[in-house]
């Protein structure tokens, strides 16, 4: 199986695992990603089964809308009944490294609201220590160098991310050759630097499940 036809399992294997706790009411949480997309466009299918979305990012608003899904500001919602999302590393715990696609923050406050969040992702994001993908930093403009001095500090090696502005108008720092084996402290060090606004370890808000798409089928994984 292609690395698309696994996202594609996982994306469906969401949509069967949440359709049965919705009602008219639900809002549901949706990511932003490859694999997001394809939860999309699965979601689609039983749009009349949900009230509607709270996006994580500006692209994925804009397909859920294609679809005739409404999106919602998260302000205006009192609550989301699940949050389904992609990930670029995930360990035993369900604590991921996200922001591949520059969308961390917005997820991680999507994340923060959900009652569950749902991971989805192929096998080849499954890993028993998280840091081999580089750890996005969504950073203030102004601060990019002060951060970047500071990330130093902390061991990593960030590299800005070139030509790429976030949906919140700031920058993306990649750091490198961090190996992560306190992820909940290393997630709070990290914000703890003036001009972060938030970085990639999902370790304070673990995913509760995660369908993980394997040749094999879709194994599920409760956080250990
Ligand atoms: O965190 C993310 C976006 O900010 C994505 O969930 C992550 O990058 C995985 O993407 P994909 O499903 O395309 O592999």
């Amino acid at each position: 199986m292609t690395q698309d036809e696994l996202k594609k399992a996982t994306a469906r294997a969401a949509v069967d695992y949440i359709a049965p706790k919705l009602d008219a009411d639900s809002i549901v949480g949706v990511g932003t990603g490859s694999t997001a997309n394809f939860f999309i466009d699965y979601l689609a299918e039983i749009k009349g089964q949900f009230d509607g979305t709270v996006a994580s990012s500006d692209a994925s608003a804009e397909r859920l809308r294609s679809h005739g899904i409404p999106v919602y500001d998260l302000n205006s919602v009192d609550g989301i009944q699940c949050y389904v999302d992609g990930a670029d590393e995930a360990n035993p715990a369900l604590q991921l490294i996200k922001g591949g696609g520059a969308a961390l923050t917005r997820e991680k406050i999507v994340a923060a609201v959900s009652s569950e969040f749902v991971c989805i992702a192929d096998e080849s994001k499954w890993v028993p220590l998280l840091g081999d993908f580089p750890l996005p930093v969504e950073v203030i403009p102004m601060a990019r160098s002060l951060v970047a001095r500071e990330l130093v500090k902390l061991g990593g090696d960030p590299v800005y991310r070139q030509g790429v502005t976030t949906d919140n108008g700031n920058v993306i720092l990649d750091v490198h050759n961090l190996k992560i084996t306190e992820p909940k402290a290393l997630e709070e060090a990290i914000n703890n630097i003036t001009g972060v606004v938030t970085n990639g370890i999902f370790a304070l808000r673990p995913a509760d499940i995660l369908l993980l798409g394997t040749t094999s089928g879709v194994k599920t994984f409760t956080a250990k």
